[in-house]
């Protein structure tokens, strides 16, 4: 699914009342039915409903839906702030029908604003501004969001949060934004609402279909799109019937340090989930018996040392190689690292130490092999591209990372993004908060490396990697809870996660 800016929206509101032969005041008014279906949906008629609308279409919106909830008998109120005197065509249009339908509880505010009382068992309906927000907000809408705001209503945002831009906040005024509880969006998701510092502005969020034309979003240039298992399912090659382990590549993980065996491990449990054909670890001397017993279906090679990686292996034999999990960062480790990258010809993948190792040695970052996967999380990846006080600065110097390196990069969180060399960021929408837990990243390596080796390009392995271990978690979920989910039930939902998305 494509994200689209609010300028791209606003194109594609045109665009389908253009071609799609419907009246712009028609596709408000399906806009306002869906809303008024999730607000019906939500509350019923005891709860009063008070409804707080712009002068742009967001208001019409707004105004359109206190007609349709009044004539369903709702109690409504409605402040309607017209400062300016001067409201879009549709706004006034809505207006006049709600007069008409004998709807007396309207104020318009031109000036002094009379805030009416707000109980936690009224619902506010804020739709001052959607996405034809041009600036932050500032005097009167910012004293009426701080009041919305300090209220105990429930408040439902149509489209988005008012004083929310759709992409950019990074010199927004946060406290002059609407904290939403819902939030119900028009057409598509905005790309702010994937950030988790806008959490508690968006709330829970929705999106309303209301017909936007389908032409104009296959033709629209985004540079953000929501994965699909629509997007998934058909990447998945399946297995043939004369197939041999031969077939389905070797796989390398490096991984593991003295006290750190187990999200060895866990890597490579991951990975003879995910399909591969063979699994070799290279591991210190120390891990030998503990991988031995953990997963016999691997073989073990040494590394020289007994407690750290120290020298790197040979790579002749294999597919695809995962670096990083569990290793430490010994001056001799991040050596052996920085050699083994270096010199690495076959797909790779780098997690957690090896990313902290080229963070500390930064000069080396370019060693780094054109396609490498690199999976960090948010404090890995500011390691190296340092602080960022908003993800849309993060995701912004991450894509010119992934750009200068020609490296896919994997930023894991909740919507785990995956940025390709391009600089095209597919958010991943499945896995849950029971997820952010120690292990959790060792299992999307030993995915990854498993579908490197059997011959998935860096995309899809990326791509299907961060799906699939998001779907086991939300298997896993369903079996143990968030609060007692730990890296090893990832693991063991992955069979019904790989099932699921296989079957037919
Ligand atoms: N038919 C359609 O196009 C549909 C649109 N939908 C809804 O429409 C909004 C977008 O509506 P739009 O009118 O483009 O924009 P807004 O309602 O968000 O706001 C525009 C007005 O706000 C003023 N503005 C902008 N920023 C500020 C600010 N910081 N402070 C004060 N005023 C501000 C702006 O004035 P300008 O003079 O600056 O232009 C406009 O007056 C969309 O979000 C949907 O809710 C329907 O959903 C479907 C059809
Ligand atoms: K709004």
């Amino acid at each position: 699914m494509k994200i689209l800016t609010c300028t791209q929206q606003k194109e594609a509101d045109e665009y389908t009342i253009a071609h799609n032969s419907i009246l712009s005041i028609n596709l408000m008014e399906k806009a306002a039915t869906l809303l008024t279906d999730a607000i019906c949906k939500r509350w019923d008629k005891s709860h009063r409903i008070v409804i707080f609308a712009g002068p742009g279409n967001n208001g019409g919106d707004a105004v359109a839906v206190a007609r349709m909830l009044h004539l369903k008998s709702y109690q409504v109120e409605v402040f309607l702030f017209n400062v300016t005197g001067k409201l879009s065509d549709d706004c006034l249009t809505n207006i006049r029908r709600l007069h008409e339908c004998g709807f007396t509880s309207y104020h318009e505010v031109t000036s002094q604003f009379d805030a009416p009382k707000l109980t936690a068992h009224d619902i506010v309906i804020d739709g001052l501004f959607g996405s034809g927000l041009n600036k932050p907000l500032s005097g009167g809408f910012a004293a009426v969001v701080k009041y919305i705001n300090a209220s105990a209503a429930k408040v439902v945002s149509i489209d988005v949060p008012s004083g929310l831009m759709g992409e950019d906040n990074s010199y927004n005024i946060r406290q002059n934004i609407v904290q939403a509880d819902i939030t119900l969006s028009i057409g598509l998701p905005k790309l702010a609402f994937l950030f988790p510092e806008n959490e508690e502005l968006v709330g829970e969020w929705e999106v309303l279909d209301i017909g936007i034309s389908q032409e104009y979003i296959e033709n629209a240039e985004t540079r953000y799109l929501i994965t699909e298992e629509k997007d998934i399912r058909p990447l998945i090659t399946p297995r043939h019937k004369f197939a041999h382990k031969g077939n389905y590549g070797h796989g390398l993980l490096i991984t593991g340090s003295y006290g750190m065996g187990g999200a060895a491990v866990l890597s490579a449990r991951a990975c003879l989930r995910s399909g591969v054909g063979l699994l070799t670890i290279h591991t210190p001397v120390c891990n030998h018996t503990l991988l031995q017993t953990c997963v016999p279906e691997a073989m073990v090679e040494d590394d020289v040392h007994e407690r750290f990686f120290a020298e790197p292996a040979e790579l002749d034999n294999y597919q695809a190689v995962g670096i990083g999990c569990g290793l430490g960062q010994e001056e001799i480790t991040a050596q052996a690292v920085i050699e083994q990258v270096r010199d690495c010809e076959i797909p790779l993948v780098l997690d957690a130490d090896a990313l902290n190792i080229f963070s500390t040695y930064r000069n080396n970052l370019s060693y780094i092999p054109k396609n490498t996967i690199l999976t960090p999380h948010i404090g890995e990846l500011e390691r190296i591209i340092g602080r960022c006080s908003n993800s849309y600065e993060r995701i912004s110097k991450a894509k010119d990372l992934a750009n200068s390196l020609q490296c896919y990069i994997v930023l894991k969180g909740a919507w785990t993004v995956v940025i390709t060399p391009e600089g095209l960021c597919h958010f991943n929408p499945t896995g849950n908060p029971g997820m952010a837990t120690g292990g959790s990243g060792d299992v999307l390596t030993g995915i990854i490396t498993a579908l490197l080796a059997q011959g998935y390009s860096e995309e899809e392995a990326c791509k299907l990697g961060t799906y699939v271990h998001g779907l086991a978690g939300d298997i896993a979920r369903n079996k143990v809870g968030e609060i007692s989910l730990k890296a090893g039930d990832i693991i063991e939902a992955l069979p019904e996660a790989w099932k699921s998305l296989t079957k037919n």
